[in-house]
């Protein structure tokens, strides 16, 4: 087992496991050049089996998704036996469990987190993706409050561009538009605009719109759309949940609508912006500096090396140096454990 993580613990210090699926699990972990936080998902490649092209899905999807509501990849290590994963770390969990404490959450708040969905989502829309498993537990919390969606292992990038059908049934069930549990054609845009709708219910019920522990009446009931409003849903959230939650796919809202629907900017004033602050074109210069320095290589070089994108460990340290100077931290890289000096015995 040791020579499986050999690599991984060159940079980084594994600690506790915060999370274990069915073929993975997600451990918090140390990035030792920079002391940066991070969330490594080990997964074992016999135990994929037919899963396996889920995780280079995944993988090639977050290679082109930067956006500051999606959780960044920072680099990929694969052995003989194992994928890891080195990922941004939210230090508040899942937005489900979120939820869950709190019974159900202001309009407000609501508001607030549905905004920052918005905003992920039409960023992945407006490059061609669809999500297809957006839920409560696929949305983190990270430290400042702001949420970053995860699990693209079951999104698609139609070759066509998005007006291509899609066919693979997939995501949760409670979450799923009735057009793909119908087994029809769907659009991956618009299942996505449902499963939104799942999602905004949620958050101002605390309970799903369509529940039931028999698959069968959880399909009929989805199909037939027709869902509770309890009397503290405002009269603005019931006309949003009606156009997210059309059984119609066509009649269903899109999601350049939402971003200056009415509810979307009620007491804040302003349409969503979609628009990625991450920008990947220009390499930041202070970055690039400090790495040049460190690895004693001129910053042509440096650049030349970090434009490849390898998601190596080059890549991981380019993108923590960056998120620690965008927290204000200073712009440091420690001595790693291979390039620190060799312990002196003490004579
Ligand atoms: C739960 N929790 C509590 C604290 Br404090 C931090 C966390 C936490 O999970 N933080 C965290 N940061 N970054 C990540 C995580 C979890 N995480 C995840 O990718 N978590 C998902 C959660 N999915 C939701 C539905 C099924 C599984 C996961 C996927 C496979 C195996 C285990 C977990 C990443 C790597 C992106």
């Amino acid at each position: 087992v040791v020579e499986e993580y050999s690599e991984v613990a060159r940079h980084y210090r594994i600690k506790e496991t915060v999370g274990s699926g069915g073929f993975a699990k997600v451990k918090r972990a140390v990035h030792l050049p920079t002391g940066e936080i991070v969330a490594i998902k080990i997964m074992d490649k016999a135990a994929l089996g037919s899963d396996l092209p889920r995780v280079k899905t995944e993988i090639e999807a977050m290679k082109n998704l930067h956006h500051h509501h999606i959780c960044r990849l920072y680099q990929v290590i694969e052995t003989s036996r194992k994928i890891f994963m080195i990922l941004e770390y939210c230090s508040g969990g899942e937005l489900f469990d979120y939820i869950v404490q709190r019974d159900r959450l202001s309009e407000g708040e609501s508001r607030t987190f549905f905004r920052q969905i918005v905003s992920a989502v039409a960023y992945m829309h407006n490059l061609g993706y669809a999500h297809r498993d957006l839920k409560p537990e696929n949305l983190l919390i990270d430290d400042e409050q702001n949420l970053k969606l995860i699990d693209f292992g079951l999104c698609a990038k139609p070759k066509g561009g998005m007006s291509d059908h899609l066919y693979t049934c997939c995501g949760s069930p409670a979450y799923a538009a009735p057009e793909l549990i119908a087994g029809k054609s769907y659009m991956g845009s618009e299942a996505d605009l449902w499963s939104m709708g799942v999602l905004l219910y949620a958050l101002l019920n605390g309970f799903l719109p369509f529940d039931d522990d028999n698959i069968g009446m959880l399909y009929r009931k989805i199909k037939a759309g027709k869902y509770d409003t309890p009397d503290w849903l405002s009269p603005d959230s019931l006309i949003l949940l009606k156009q997210l939650l059309q059984v119609d796919p066509k009649r269903r809202i899109t999601v350049d609508k939402l971003l200056n629907h009415s509810w979307i900017t009620n007491d804040i004033g302003v349409p969503v912006e979609w628009h990625s602050k991450h920008q990947m074109s220009v390499l930041d210069e202070d970055v690039v500096t400090e790495m040049s320095v460190h690895r004693k290589v001129s910053r042509e070089t440096m650049k030349a090396e970090l434009e490849k994108w390898n998601y190596d460990y080059l890549t991981a340290a380019y993108f923590l140096l960056l998120k620690k100077k965008t927290s204000g931290r200073p712009v440091r890289l420690q001595m790693t454990l291979d390039s620190q000096p060799h312990p002196v015995v003490a004579v």
